[in-house]
């Protein structure tokens, strides 16, 4: 008759069986061929697992034979970085992207435990070393994993809801640790046909941001919050069928602000900045491959895109001929970016039709937030179909500045709220007209001795000259069109008679 064995007996056994088992498997470590070794952990884990309630998930760093590290892998590790550095008892120390601070994150064979909706989760960093192939220059190859062990209750939850956490978090620290880009495609470079992008980078650590911009608060408010609803709206698009972009039209005099919003954007959604130079773009083909290279979360800008390139339109070459004789002066203010004459002899040939193309077309494809960036001094010069609706979705004007600009400036540069001096900037800017730029110039001390009367002085008389300046050139513009009536009037007498009668009906 068979007696069941008693508790003692059973785990007598299973002691025995265990020990044994871990005895032949040191010897098949220590002395058996990687092949065989592979073979029996294959068949032990088999094994294992009628008995061992507990689920196990890798995550390598190079998957498969690919070059490129796994984005999983560099998900996890930002996020067990942040989870790590509390708990862990190794860590390693690697020097940050912006070389000032060190990051730790879990080392080698570290261990620590995450909790998830009630359920505990472990976490080691392992790594598996294959060993150098015979006949070959490759020496030994360390692949690091990540291993995560949950108990078997959790399988939906863990496979579901955590791993989907674990890496939508670990992207955003991502995201928010990455060093951010400058991009620009370099006029005048050739791209040797190994280089397997057109653009190059430096870091971006531009430290403008909306806080310090001379604007009206309602409006610096307006942008934000714009900025942030896209920034956030990926669902919102998906859900209306539109491709995740936006297109800002940034429009006004030189020194009024364009270029230090782009980077006060991409300082506030934490985005790369691609400096498109349209000019030394050879054609529409290499257009879009600049284009199809541009990554998630940027911004694309095109600078002075009405002196870019001939994207004026030709519809409207023709007509507008005479109406922009009218708009000379702001030419002249601008003439400074019109060395284009010589963009449109170069060998650019990128159409108007091709970065509209461009904007439509290509945008639908590729997923991802982009915000793309044109700025002007001429809004009335570009043609409408470039900046209508959908495609420029925000136009901001960005002008002279205004009394609280200046208030703005004013504690940016010499941390004044309030001075008696105020009332009189304020009364002069009522009357004249003067860029950000300027204004900033003279809030700027000049020597370590000037002071906030200083400076302030030095603006209110910059504010009186300009002010003269126009008060001046009104009277010689007035009495230009004076003397030019009376010429008028002495070639036509008829037209003199005219006016004479006019003027005693
Ligand atoms: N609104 C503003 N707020 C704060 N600083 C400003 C502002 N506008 C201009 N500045 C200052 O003036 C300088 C020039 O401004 P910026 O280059 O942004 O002008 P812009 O509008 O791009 O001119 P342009 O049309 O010539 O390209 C900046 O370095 C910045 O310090
Ligand atoms: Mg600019």
């Amino acid at each position: 008759m068979m007696v069941p064995p008693t508790m003692i007996e059973m785990w007598t056994t299973m002691g025995s069986t265990l020990a044994s088992f871990m005895f032949v498997w040191a010897i098949i470590r220590q002395y058996c061929p990687y092949e065989v070794r592979r073979y029996f952990e294959k068949y032990t884990h088999r094994f294992m697992g009628f008995f061992y309630p507990y689920i196990k998930i890798s995550i390598h760093e190079f998957a498969g034979d690919r070059l490129k590290r796994s984005e999983a892998y560099a998900a996890v590790e930002a996020y067990l970085s942040v989870n790590s550095s509390k708990s862990a008892k190794r860590l390693k120390a690697e020097m940050g992207k912006d070389s000032n601070n060190l990051v730790l994150s879990m080392d080698e064979y570290e261990r620590v435990t995450d909790e998830f909706q009630g359920a505990k989760i472990w976490w080691v960093l392992s790594k598996v070393v294959s060993p150098a192939r015979s006949m070959s220059y490759y020496p030994e190859q360390e692949k690091r994993y990540y291993r995560l062990t949950f108990h078997k209750r959790y399988r939906e939850l863990i496979t579901d809801a955590y791993l989907e956490h674990v890496v939508s978090e670990g992207k955003e620290i991502r995201v928010k640790n990455r060093q951010r880009k400058l991009y620009t495609n370099s006029p005048g470079y050739k791209w040797p046909s190994y280089k397997q992008t057109m653009w190059s980078h430096i870091v971006f650590e531009h430290p403008a941001r909306f806080e310090t911009m001379a604007l009206e608060p309602e409006k610096k408010q307006e942008i934000i919050e714009d900025l942030v609803t896209f920034s956030k709206s990926k669902d919102f698009y998906a859900r209306i069928g539109k491709a995740w972009k936006r297109g800002y039209l940034l429009y006004g005099p030189p020194g009024t602000g364009k270029s230090t919003m782009i980077a006060a954007m991409a300082n506030l959604l934490n985005y790369d900045v691609y400096d498109l130079e349209l000019t030394a773009v050879k054609d529409n083909t290499e257009l879009r491959k600049l284009l199809i290279e541009t990554t998630s979360k940027s911004i694309i800008v095109i600078e002075d895109i009405d002196c870019s390139l001939d994207l004026t339109g030709q519809r409207k070459k023709k007509s507008e001929k005479s109406s922009d004789d009218g708009k000379e002066k702001l030419d002249k203010e601008i003439s400074r970016k019109e060395p284009k004459e010589e963009s449109n002899n170069n060998s650019s040939k990128v159409t108007l039709s091709g970065l509209l193309n461009f904007i439509d077309g290509l945008w639908s494809a590729c997923g991802g937030e982009r915000l793309i960036v044109f700025t002007t001094n001429y809004v009335e010069k570009l043609d409408p179909a470039l900046i209508r609706r959908g495609r420029m979705d925000k136009h901001i004007e960005l002008s002279y500045c205004s009394f609280m600009g200046f208030k703005v400036l004013a504690n940016n540069y010499l941390k004044v709220e309030n001075h008696p001096m105020f009332d009189t900037i304020q009364r002069l800017m009522e009357e004249t007209n003067m860029t950000p730029a300027d204004v900033a110039e003279n809030l700027m001390p000049k020597s370590p001795s000037d002071d906030v009367d200083k400076c302030l002085s030095s603006l209110i008389q910059a504010l009186q000259e300009t002010k003269e300046e126009a008060e001046k050139k009104n009277a010689e513009e007035s009495k230009e069109d004076d003397e030019l009536i009376k010429e008028n009037a002495a070639a036509d007498p008829k037209d003199n008679n005219k006016e004479t009668e006019k003027e005693i009906l």
